[in-house]
């Protein structure tokens, strides 16, 4: 409920204006007549009251309207005045000092009077004050004191005896006016101060009624406290001030006088007030608000705060509205202004707190958009990279299936130049992109051209950048878990290592396929190190005379290497032989310094460094997918073959010869293993020869093929050559199924590695190959052996990346040299290499740097490896049962008719043997094709007249010359067999 707003002035200030304008003329006022009637009133009335309620007392009554001088001669000796005031309150004066009747006899009456004034009168004003009503001073009662204050206490005594017998209870107040301090030391009694506190609280802040009455009215009496506050002394002062020289008589109208001007003055002040009331604070803010639309967003807390600050100025306005104190209303200005200040400085701080909450909030709304935007962004991207990741997928299936397009045996072409004739074509008539043009001469003299052709042809000026270009796609795919075999194949001489392995004195342009290969994978693999893993190592290996050697060797051993199922030695077919990880080309430089100082070379005629063995440069690769944890392993082989000419032009014996036999051996059971593909066989004999059995799991369905067929240009070479050529165009003819891609799922390859480590175990403990059994080796990391070996290999400093061969390994070469004197060897010293390399860039790199993203990966790994697992055959070892074999496929001939013969027996061996047999392999039939490749095998120029020694003749009964002469080649092959396995057997057994 709203309560009235406290007045801006005081009553206190008002009188005191008054007293100030007017007071001079109050005391001009003649008011005696006046004075004297109402005094004379009073006086009768408190007589007669005195005369009714007491009586007579010592035989004297009081008069009914006495004289000043006889009211106060009755009153002297207090007899009255107490029995008054024992019938208004019995017992308050215990004991009243009565007169003797016969008083008039006293010898000393003054000493009697002044006995009962003490007595009596203290008495009695000691309990009219604990009774709270005025008192008088005892001198009152003598002559000239005044009577005007015993007449009021008689007075007082009456109203309280009236309101006694009124039968009203709890406290009386009296509102009369009390005896000031000023005149008369009070007489502190324990009662006394209800009584001045109801004087004080009737002269309050508007209550002037009481206060008029206190001067004026004998009906002093019931005051009602109705106000409070802070301003009695001051106003009680002032009044008393004005009064108490003033007559009795005179008060009445002095104060009518001067309540009427007080009246006049407050009337007035009130309307001025109420004119310049400010607006209230309420008000103002309202205003505020309509004019200030910032501030419509203070909050209702802020609201709240404001007005409790307005109310602390209200009351301090108050506070200064009522206190008259000068000092202190300076002073709560002061405050005031200085509140007023904070007020605004508080406002201007709400603002600018509106403002950057404001700004904040659309800050929040900003960032909130960008967030959503981002996410939508994010969303996008983690889309497109999702796709991304599809796309290369495909893209690598589809560069895969383009390869497979291409032919899994593919044929490339090489022609040497004529040696210190580099512009003399030679017999080389024509060099074609896919086909080569020979001259022979026929038998009437004339010229014969004779035209071959092949996927591609490399004439006699190509460099070996031009012809890695084509082989690139290749090594890509092992990578990408495919197996591939690249291979050399031609007579000595013709430039066999010139394209493997590359000249005497290497440069960057002349570095051949194996290390630009192996650089390659490096290179991919670093690409690709985001989203798979790969570990690369490399193995390489010599078959001579039929037995393999280790070429990472470093102490000569004549240890011989078995080879064993790939699939039962995760992928790997030699597991005795090193298997050294390389991380860097220059890794790979330092091996193959070391392969090539172990290979066994040796003279022949044509040749002063032909090497008379097969050498193998296998690398092992294996990937994990850093996301899924799928594997895959691929490997390589990088096959540079012995010479394929006949071995009456080497004019050997001995064991040269023997070496020449070994080497047409596996030459031919390389040419029946293709023949047999060809043929899609379900039985592949690659036991015959260990060059087939270590290349098994890159030849066939399961892999890519490439063979580099070397030409020499010299016409003396013709009848090698023109051989050299048809065998090769048959080959190229060959078109094999997809090649499939070794992949497992994790779980799948743990489960694979068990069940091969299983039978491996089992093979061994059958083949009494206990220390095998006990340090199997697979990895030259994986044994002690290996890791002393790998110690031997390589110096102590020799780490991954920066790997190097000490200078005395040049020595070395130099004694193999000695050793060898008319062979040469090529330098691979990396420390030449780099010599004379400056930088070597990666061949695609310039023209786009992201191939690995046009070129990957296929797809379906899962399901194709997942099929292959399922076709798993048989785990036997491979080795022990090529004799069997040899007997019924030696040559290509022979191998057509056994596989005639077998096809359909599907007996235990081929499954052991080849996974080529598996039913699912989409072999397509070119039995004409397969005529061919008897054609040109068997076409070969019947050099028998050229051989000088009968042992040579007996080796080339490899290839029926019987045979070689009749064009239905399966017929007579059937019909000769018997006479060639005679043959055969009759020189094996020589
Ligand atoms: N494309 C070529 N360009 C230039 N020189 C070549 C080329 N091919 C081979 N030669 C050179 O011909 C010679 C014989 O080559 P290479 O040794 O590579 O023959 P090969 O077939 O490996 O012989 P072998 O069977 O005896 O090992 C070497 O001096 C070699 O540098």
């Amino acid at each position: 409920m709203a309560t009235e707003p406290a007045l801006p002035f005081s009553i206190v200030s008002v009188v005191e204006d008054v007293l100030q304008k007017h007071g001079s003329r109050l005391s001009d006022i003649d008011l005696a007549s006046r004075k004297a009637e109402e005094a004379s009133s009073r006086r009768n009335e408190a007589a007669r009251w005195l005369r009714n309620t007491v009586g007579n007392v010592g035989g004297k009554d009081m008069l009914a309207e006495p004289s000043e001088e006889d009211f106060r001669i009755a009153l002297r000796s207090g007899i009255i005045l107490c029995n008054a005031l024992n019938k208004i309150q019995p017992g308050a004066v215990p004991k009243v000092v009565e007169a003797p009747s016969d008083i008039d006899n006293v010898p000393d009456r003054a000493a009697l009077s002044i006995y009962q004034y003490f007595e009596n009168v203290r008495n009695f004003l000691v309990t009219v004050e604990e009774m709270g009503l005025p008192t008088f001073e005892a001198s009152d009662l003598e002559q000239g004191g005044k009577s005007s204050r015993i007449v009021n206490c008689v007075l007082a005594l009456k109203s309280y005896s009236e309101w006694k017998l009124g039968g009203k209870n709890g406290l009386w107040k009296y509102g009369g006016n009390p005896k000031p301090p000023t005149f008369v030391k009070p007489i502190m009694r324990k009662n006394s101060g209800p009584f001045m506190r109801s004087l004080a609280r009737a002269v309050s802040l508007g209550d002037k009624d009481s206060l008029l009455s206190d001067q004026s009215s004998s009906n002093d009496a019931v005051l009602h406290d109705r106000s409070e506050g802070g301003s009695i002394p001051s106003l009680y002062s002032l009044v008393r001030e004005i009064l108490h020289d003033k007559k009795q008589e005179e008060i009445p109208i002095i104060v009518e006088s001067l309540l009427s001007k007080v009246m006049e003055e407050f009337e007035s002040r009130v309307i001025i007030v109420q004119q310049e009331t400010p607006k209230t604070p309420r008000e103002d803010k309202a205003s505020s608000k309509a004019g200030n639309s910032n501030l419509e967003a203070i909050s209702d807390e802020e609201e709240r705060e404001e007005n409790e600050d307005v109310d602390i100025k209200q009351k301090q306005n108050h506070d200064v509205k009522y206190n008259g104190d000068e000092e202190s209303r300076s002073r709560i200005l002061k405050q005031q202004t200085i509140i007023q200040k904070q007020s605004e400085n508080i406002q201007e701080l709400k603002v600018i707190v509106h403002q950057t909450k404001e700004g904040m909030h659309c800050l929040h709304k900003k960032y909130r958009e960008d967030f959503i935007n981002l996410g939508k962004h994010l969303r996008s991207l983690a889309s497109s990279a999702s796709g991304y990741q599809k796309v290369l997928e495909e893209n690598r299936k589809l560069y895969n299936q383009m390869q497979d397009l291409k032919g899994n045996i593919r044929v490339y072409c090489r022609v040497r130049p004529l040696v210190g004739q580099p512009n003399n074509p030679g017999i080389i008539r024509n060099v074609e992109e896919d086909s080569i043009s020979l001259i022979m001469a026929s038998k009437n003299g004339k010229e014969v051209k004779k035209t071959f052709t092949f996927n591609k042809v490399f004439g006699p000026s190509a460099t070996q950048g031009e012809v890695f270009s084509d082989t690139q796609p290749l090594i890509r795919s092992v990578l990408d878990g495919f197996n591939v075999c690249i291979f050399a194949y031609g007579q000595t001489g013709s430039g066999k290592t010139h394209t493997m392995s590359g000249p005497n004195n290497l440069t960057e342009e002349t570095v051949g396929v194996n290390y630009r290969a192996l650089r390659d994978l490096f290179y991919l693999s670093e690409q690709r190190k985001e989203t798979i893993h790969y570990d690369i190592s490399v193995q390489m290996l010599e078959i001579y005379n039929e037995q393999v050697r280790d070429l990472l060797m470093t102490e000569t051993s004549n240890k011989r290497l078995e080879i064993r199922n790939s699939s039962h030695n995760n992928g790997i077919n030699v597991p005795d032989a090193n298997l050294v990880p390389v991380s860097s080309t220059a890794d790979v430089l330092n091996l193959m310094n070391l392969g090539q100082k172990n290979r066994a070379v040796s003279a022949t005629a044509m040749n002063d460094r032909s090497s008379r063995s097969h050498s193998c440069l296998t690398v092992h690769v294996q990937g994990r997918e850093l996301t899924s944890g799928n594997s895959l392993r691929g490997c390589i082989h990088l096959v540079d073959l012995a010479g394929s000419e006949r071995v009456d032009k080497s004019e050997v014996i001995g064991d040269r010869l023997k070496e020449a036999q070994h080497i047409n051996k596996s030459l031919s059971a390389l040419g029946d293993v293709i023949a047999s593909l060809a043929q899609k066989q379900s039985h592949v004999p690659y036991r015959n020869s260990k060059l087939t059995q270590l290349l098994q799991d890159s030849l066939g369905g399961q892999a890519k093929t490439l063979m580099f067929v070397h030409i020499s240009p010299e016409p003396e070479a013709l009848g090698e050559s023109i051989s050299t050529l048809k065998f090769a165009e048959r080959v190229s003819t060959i078109e094999l199924g997809a090649a499939r891609v070794n992949k497992d799922s994790g779980e799948v390859k743990e489960l694979k590695e068990q069940i091969a480590s299983l039978k491996a175990t089992l093979a061994r403990v059958k083949d009494g190959e206990l220390e095998h059994f006990k340090q199997p080796a697979n990895s030259i990391t994986d044994s002690p052996r290996s890791k002393s070996q790998l110690s031997s290999i390589v110096p102590a400093n020799w780490t991954s990346g920066s790997r190097k061969l000490p200078r005395d390994d040049s020595s070395g070469i130099e004694g193999s040299k000695k050793a060898a004197p008319k062979l040469k060897r090529r330098s691979l010293d990396p420390e030449e290499i780099y010599t004379s390399l400056p930088t070597w860039p990666h061949p695609r790199a310039g023209v786009n740097g992201n191939d690995d993203d046009k070129e990957s990966v296929s797809g379906n790994w899962n399901s194709r490896s997942m099929n292959r697992d399922e076709n798993l055959t048989t785990d036997e070892s491979v080795t022990g049962q090529s004799e069997v074999e040899s007997k019924q496929s030696y040559s290509p001939l022979l191998s057509v008719e056994v596989a005639t013969t077998f096809t359909n027996d599907s007996d235990e061996l081929e499954l052991t043997t080849s996974e080529c047999s598996e039913p699912d392999m989409n072999w397509q039939s070119h039995l004409p094709k397969t005529t061919a490749i008897s054609n040109v095998l068997a076409s070969r120029p019947n050099k028998s007249t050229h051989y000088k020694q009968a042992k040579n003749l007996e080796t080339r009964s490899m290839i029926s010359s019987s045979t070689r002469k009749q064009p239905n080649l399966v017929s007579q092959s059937r019909k000769h067999s018997g006479s060639i396995d005679a043959k055969r057997r009759s020189g094996n057994a020589k």
